[in-house]
């Protein structure tokens, strides 16, 4: 138990970290009865609203945008899109500066004397002293304290023409060429969406993957489609000199300047200065603490951890949930409750999107290929292409995972998640209406492609579809 005689602050849940996970944290331990605190070192909104999800999708959908002017001469309508790049980044600002203001309203309404803003550091399992000099002393802990950008040596040096997505979406104007370093879904959503704007954009990426995405034949389109926009150099080192007030990449194979650099080369979690070393915990060789991810307990201490920091499934649902897992079991400790964790679940927002749905599939898997360039509604919107591949068990065809590229894929996949999460087969996902002519349609082939290799009967309203259907 933490001394309480000395501590400016006593509580029973103390949350560091007012982001997605720490939001959820400190509500659900204050909904089961806890006092709580919930201490920021800035309160200036979370990573989601300021810097992550919501900017990045922004100056995607404005790629989408240029890109849709370019389709339409197919529909016989001619057009060509003159994109004004300051325009561009003022309105991605300030729409993202109205999701930020919402995040903070969220600050606003916490009841009185909760929000502390000050950066916290362990003393002890459960006692904090903040950078004021407050002492706080709790029950038990949440560490919600997220990620940062990983920037590799060579990087450092470059000054200010290097962005990562904490500064890129602060640019004034879109810069004529940019080289983007890393190729996870965090550089390809950038790569792509300055690509669409008209910028030069060439990618690096030291391995031969793109995107996270284990499935072959999904990976390849992905490839493919990327390669119609920008340029791909996968396996190489990227080395950078300033150059000109720009920089020059040199690889293996070439040398090219460019405006600007984005480097997005992964995130790690935000421990350092936490002072992790006071609380006995045992910590993996990334220095993160090693905790439960049914309970989210760091061992068998007063304390949980959530989102980023945690350095696994680092989305937004999973943040909250894990915020809200670990904010339960903050509030009822030592009563800690094991919970179910959700499928796996991926979406990066490509044009077209892909994502990936549970594991990958193994030696036992029963795939099921349903191609989109056939599509009859993707058809119709000039965007046949992609591909679904849909994994399931034996012997009844029961569905364990997909990894999807392809017009509405990040619609289709909450369709196949919850089909997944509710244990559904491919006979029984077939039995279901599927309106004509849709995007959800395409799925059929891949899904009868299951039944057939499990042997396992088709529905009977699941014949005579026309094809591409
Ligand atoms: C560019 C980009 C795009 C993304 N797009 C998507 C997407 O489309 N969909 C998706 O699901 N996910 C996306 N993500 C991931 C998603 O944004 C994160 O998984 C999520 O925001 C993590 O939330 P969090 O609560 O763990 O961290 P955060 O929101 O970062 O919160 C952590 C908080 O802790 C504070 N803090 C840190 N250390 C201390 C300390 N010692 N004392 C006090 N306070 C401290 C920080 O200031 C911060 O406010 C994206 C991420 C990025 C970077
Ligand atoms: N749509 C989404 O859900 C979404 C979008 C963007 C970001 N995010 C989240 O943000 C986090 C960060 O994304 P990310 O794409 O930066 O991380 P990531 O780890 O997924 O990808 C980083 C990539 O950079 C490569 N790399 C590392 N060092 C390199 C180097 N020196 N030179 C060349 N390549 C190098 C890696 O091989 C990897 O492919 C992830 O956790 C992701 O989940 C999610």
């Amino acid at each position: 138990m933490a001394d309480t005689t000395t501590a400016d602050l006593t509580c029973d849940v103390v949350v560091i970290g007012a982001g997605t996970a720490g939001l959820a944290a400190e509500r659900v331990a204050r909904s089961e009865g806890a006092r709580t605190l919930l201490i920021d070192d800035r309160f200036a909104g979370t990573t989601c609203a300021t810097v992550g999800c919501m900017p990045s999708k922004l100056l995607i959908t404005a790629g989408m945008a240029a890109q849709s002017i370019r389709r339409a001469e197919v529909f016989g309508i001619d057009a060509t899109p003159r994109i004004d790049g300051k325009r561009v980044m003022q309105r991605v600002r300030c729409e993202r500066d109205r999701f930020v203001a919402a995040t903070r309203q969220g600050f606003d309404d916490l009841p009185e004397g909760v929000a502390i803003k000050a950066c916290a550091r362990f003393t002890g399992p459960s006692t904090l002293v903040l950078d004021d000099g407050r002492i706080v002393s709790a029950r038990t802990v949440v560490i919600a304290t997220g990620s940062k950008p990983i920037i590799p040596e060579p990087f450092r040096k470059l000054g200010d023409v290097i962005d990562t997505n904490d500064t890129i979406f602060e640019l004034d104007e879109l810069p004529r060429s940019l080289a983007v370093i890393g190729a996870g879904a965090l550089g390809l959503e950038l790569a792509q969406a300055f690509a669409s704007l008209g910028v030069e954009v060439v990618v690096f990426e030291h391995g031969d993957h793109v995107g996270g995405v284990h499935d072959p034949v999904v990976e390849a389109e992905l490839k493919r489609i990327l390669r119609r926009c920008m340029t791909l150099h996968l396996g190489v080192d990227a080395s950078p000199s300033a150059e000109d007030g720009g920089v020059v990449i040199n690889w293996d194979g070439g040398s090219q300047r460019f405006d600007r650099v984005l480097v997005s080369t992964g995130r790690e979690p935000k421990l350092d200065g936490l002072g992790l070393d006071q609380t006995g915990l045992a910590l993996n060789d990334r220095g993160v603490p090693i905790y439960d991810k049914s309970t989210m307990q760091c061992g068998d201490a007063p304390i949980f951890i959530a989102g980023d920091a945690d350095a696994d499934r680092s989305v937004l649902h999973e943040a909250a949930n894990e915020g809200t897992i670990a904010g339960r079991n903050a509030a009822c400790f030592p009563n800690v409750e094991a919970v179910e964790r959700d499928l796996p679940f991926t979406i990066t927002f490509t044009d077209p999107p892909v994502a990936i749905l549970g594991e990958p599939a193994g030696e036992d898997s029963v795939i099921g290929c349903a191609p989109y360039d056939d599509q009859g509604r993707a058809k119709v919107m000039a965007q046949a292409e992609g591909m679904v591949r849909i994994y399931a068990s034996r012997p009844d065809g029961r569905l364990t995972g997909a990894a999807m590229i392809g017009p509405g894929m990040d619609h289709i996949a909450h369709l196949l998640a919850l089909a997944i999460m509710r244990g559904e087969t491919a006979t029984g996902l077939l039995a279901l209406p599927f309106y004509h002519p849709t995007l959800e349609e395409g799925l059929k082939p891949g899904l009868r492609e299951i039944c057939h290799e499990v042997h396992a009967p088709l529905s009977q309203r699941d014949q005579g579809i026309p094809p591409g259907a």
